[in-house]
This record gives C-alpha cells, sequence and structure tokens, in this order.
C-alpha cells in the first residue's frame, strides 16, 4: 500500500527509541545527550579565592590607606595557585597571592600588586581595599548539589566544562549511533578510478557517510557492492549487530536486478512499498531479526538526499536521544523562478537560496529557485551540491509559479 511521507516517516519514528545510556569518559561525550540530570559535587568556586595577583590582607588594617598614605606592612607568607596548606594571616601583616590561589583565614580582601612595591619581605601598599573585594567567594557559582545540566541536553563545549568543573570525569549519555552505509549497484566504481562505458562513480555512499556523520551519528561506510544476492545477503548478515542502523542505497525498485528488495523483502519486520513523493518514491525500512535498523533507499542520489533528511536524520537523532518533531518541520518561503511538479506525489524539491528583494518582500524573505535548470530529476547529483535547501509542494498542486509562497525544509547539514 502507498505511504504518504508523512504515514512512513511517522510509521519509522513509532520503531525508533533512543539507545540505552552508557557511562562514557567526559572527553568523548562532545555531541552526544545527556540521559540524566548532572549535579555539582562541590560547590563552585571550590573555596574562597583571589581574583588578582596581589596581597591577601585584612581589610580593617588598611583603612585610610592611599596613595598619599601609604603602609608598609610584613608578608607573611607567599599563596602561589595550587597552595593546598595554608597558614592563617598573622594579624598585622599580609599573604602575596596569586590568582585563583586560596585565601588564607582571616583575609578578607585583596590589594592588587598595582598598588603595591611588589615586595615580598615587606610590602608598601597605596589601597584601602573594602572587605570582600577581589575576592572570589566559595558557591559563588553553584552550590554542592545544585542541578548543573538537565538530563535531554546536547552536550557542547560549554556543558563540557560545567560539568568538568561540577566534578564529573565521565557522564551518562545516549552513546553516538552507530551507521553502516552500503551502496549496492554493479556499475559502481570507486571514484576517482577510470569508469568503462556503463559504469559511474559511487557517490552515494559518500553523500550518506556524511550525512550520517553531520547528523552527529557515527558512519561506518562499507561502500560499493555488485547486485549480487548471495554476497549482499550475507554482507547484511555480518554487518547487523555491529552498528545501531544500516542505511543502503539502490536496488528497491521492481527491476531484474534489485538485490535489496529480494534479500529483505522475506524479513518480516521489514516494509517494501512506494511513498507517494518525488524523488523517493520506492523505499524500505523497518528492523531486522537482531533488531538493528534498516533502510533501504532508492538508488538516484537526489533520492538518497531527500529520503536520509526526511526519514532516516529524524530517526538518528532519535536514537541519539534527540528531541525530533513528529512532522516534517518546515518554513515559509517565496518561490522566485517556477517549476513543475507530478500530480499525486508530494515534491522535495533541491533549491538554491536567491538574495533578492521583491517589490513586496524585504530581502528577509527567503526567496528560492531550483538548485537545477532542469528541475527535479533525481539524478541531478552535480547541482544537488548548490542546493540550500527542499522546498515541499503538495500533492495536489502540480505547478509552482514565480512568486507563490512554498514550504521550505532546511538541510541537516547546513
Ligand atoms: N519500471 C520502473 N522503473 C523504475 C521505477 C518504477 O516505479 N518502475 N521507479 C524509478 C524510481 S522513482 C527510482 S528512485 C529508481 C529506484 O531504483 P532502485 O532503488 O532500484 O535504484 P537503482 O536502480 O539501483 O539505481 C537507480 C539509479 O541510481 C543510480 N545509482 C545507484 N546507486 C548509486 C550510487 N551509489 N551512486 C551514484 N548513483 C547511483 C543508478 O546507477 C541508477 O541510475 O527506480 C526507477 N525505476
Ligand atoms: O522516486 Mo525516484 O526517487 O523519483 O527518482
Amino acid at each position: 500500500m502507498t505511504r504518504t511521507a508523512a504515514q512512513h516517516r511517522h510509521l519509522i519514528l513509532a520503531d525508533v527509541q533512543p539507545l540505552p545510556p552508557r557511562t562514557l569518559d567526559l572527553a568523548g561525550t562532545g555531541g552526544l545527550v545527556l540521559a540524566e540530570d548532572v549535579t555539582s559535587t562541590t560547590p563552585i568556586p571550590l573555596f574562597d579565592n583571589s581574583a588578582m595577583d596581589g596581597y591577601a590582607v585584612r581589610a580593617a588594617e588598611l583603612a585610610g590607606t592611599s596613595e598619599q598614605r601609604p603602609r608598609t606592612l610584613e608578608v607573611c607568607a607567599d599563596i602561589p595557585a595550587g597552595a593546598t596548606r595554608i597558614a592563617p594571616l598573622v594579624p598585622g601583616a599580609v599573604a602575596r597571592i596569586m590568582t585563583g590561589a586560596p585565601l588564607p583565614e582571616g583575609a578578607d580582601a585583596i590589594v592588587p600588586v598595582e598598588y603595591s612595591d611588589g615586595g615580598t619581605q615587606h610590602v608598601r601598599l597605596t589601597l584601602a581595599p573594602e572587605v570582600g573585594r577581589h575576592v572570589r567567594h566559595t558557591g559563588d557559582d553553584l552550590s554542592a548539589g545544585e542541578v548543573v545540566l538537565t538530563a535531554g541536553t546536547t552536550l557542547g563545549a560549554r556543558q563540557v566544562a560545567a560539568a568538568a568543573a561540577a566534578g564529573h570525569g565521565r557522564l551518562r549519555v545516549h552513546p553516538r549511533p552507530r551507521v553502516a552505509v552500503i551502496s549496492t549497484g554493479s556499475e559502481l566504481i570507486t571514484p576517482g578510478t577510470r569508469p568503462e562505458h556503463g559504469q559511474i562513480p559511487d557517490s552515494n555512499s559518500y553523500l550518506l557517510a556524511e550525512l550520517v556523520r553531520q547528523a552527529g551519528a557515527e558512519p561506518v561506510r562499507i561502500g560499493a557492492v555488485p547486485d549480487d544476492e548471495v554476497a549482499f545477503a550475507r554482507l547484511i548478515a555480518e554487518t547487523s549487530g555491529q552498528v545501531d542502523a544500516i542505511i543502503c542505497s539502490g536496488g528497491v525498485s521492481v527491476g531484474a536486478y534489485d538485490v535489496v528488495k529480494a534479500v529483505l523483502a522475506p524479513e518480516p519486520r521489514m516494509w517494501f512499498g512506494p511513498v507517494a513523493m518525488q524523488p523517493g518514491k520506492p523505499q524500505g525500512s523497518g528492523r531486522l531479526r537482531d533488531d538493528t535498523l534498516m533502510f533501504t533507499l532508492p538508488g538516484n542520489p537526489v533520492s538518497v538526499y531527500v529520503s536520509f533528511e526526511v526519514f532516516v536524520a529524524p530517526a538518528l537523532h532519535r536514537l541519539a536521544g534527540r528531541v525530533v518533531p513528529e512532522e516534517i518541520p518546515v518554513t515559509a518561503a517565496r518561490a522566485w523562478r517556477g517549476w513543475t511538479s507530478p500530480a499525486g506525489r508530494e515534491q522535495f524539491m533541491p533549491v538554491r537560496v536567491v538574495t533578492a528583494a521583491t517589490g513586496t518582500d524585504p530581502v528577509e524573505v527567503v526567496k528560492v529557485q531550483p538548485a537545477s535548470a532542469r528541475g527535479s530529476g533525481s539524478h541531478l547529483v552535480g547541482t544537488l551540491a548548490s542546493a540550500d535547501a527542499l522546498a515541499r509542494v503538495p500533492a495536489d498542486v502540480t505547478e509552482v509559479h514565480a512568486g507563490d509562497m512554498i514550504e521550505l525544509l532546511e538541510g541537516t547539514d547546513r
């Protein structure tokens, strides 16, 4: 039975849950999603410390000190950052102290070195600081036990730094999905090698591996394999269980050598059928017996790109623990040039953003035109390079006119 793109997306997402959490070293968690709240194991800062290189003092002892009325005091200690055993401040004396070093007991303010002669035995000070001046207090930033990061947060540089400061060397996260990428087709050769007449470079496995990486997952690019049912079945058996998902391209329509469909259609949890969209009509998806998620995309490169953006990317994001919209997310834009769309199939047209103002629109209203002068051929992989987004045209619209408002689906690779 034919599905709409929305139905196919819903049915795929209905079968995808976040990968079970694992505890990973902090350094490997960038881009991953936290599986539980992170609380601070200590206050931040951990201890009262100096915000300046200078002298730790008792503020009251320097009352009235100024450039005109300097005071000279004994320096009873030298406290570098990292000092762990610090004697209390001797009454009537000061301690030389560096930025980040713990305040000695009894000190309540810092005189920056600029307001001194820099002395190490005795020092001449020219400032009367108020209590607390240049002191960074324990727990100024966060208290012990306070929530630093909430479950569901995607860990970027700032979040990883906060977790480290909060005393965590490992974090409980949803692991990065590992995704195998296989191109099928006896016509495929390695890019950069010389094609015989009838052969073409495999572009899909490179397209998919990069899309997988940009979706925050780890690609395992297996590359191109010929249309051989026995070899393909063996490859799937070897690959499944090693990865969280497999994406294949090619071999899913009605040709005599469509090996992907031939090998995987008997799998009880796989679905194959047409989706009322252009490009991307023949689709397959589901799970293998060992639970590995399986996407079998049509071979045409633009079909692969569209299928990934509409169906595969949301599934990978959900595996990684990210929140994904059930509906295909779109924004409004205007067609700068028109194009045609097939009746009865929702169209996903690669488009290029045009920088121009119309009579009625300010420049900020995004205007687009087909990336290729040839319109929507699913084989137009060369001009796909200049596409910025996909325009979505409803199934009952057969012509987009210049000036029409349209819907835009931004690529996840931008
Ligand atoms: N009689 C019919 N023929 C076709 C139909 C149909 O309904 N009836 N549907 C067409 C549509 S739409 C599509 S899309 C394709 C999908 O076919 P397959 O998934 O079986 O893909 P292939 O036949 O293997 O390849 C299609 C096309 O793409 C090129 N290709 C394949 N892999 C790669 C790759 N890794 N890198 C670059 N290019 C690749 C391949 O050479 C073909 O030109 O079926 C239509 N036919
Ligand atoms: O559906 Mo096919 O993907 O149009 O070329």
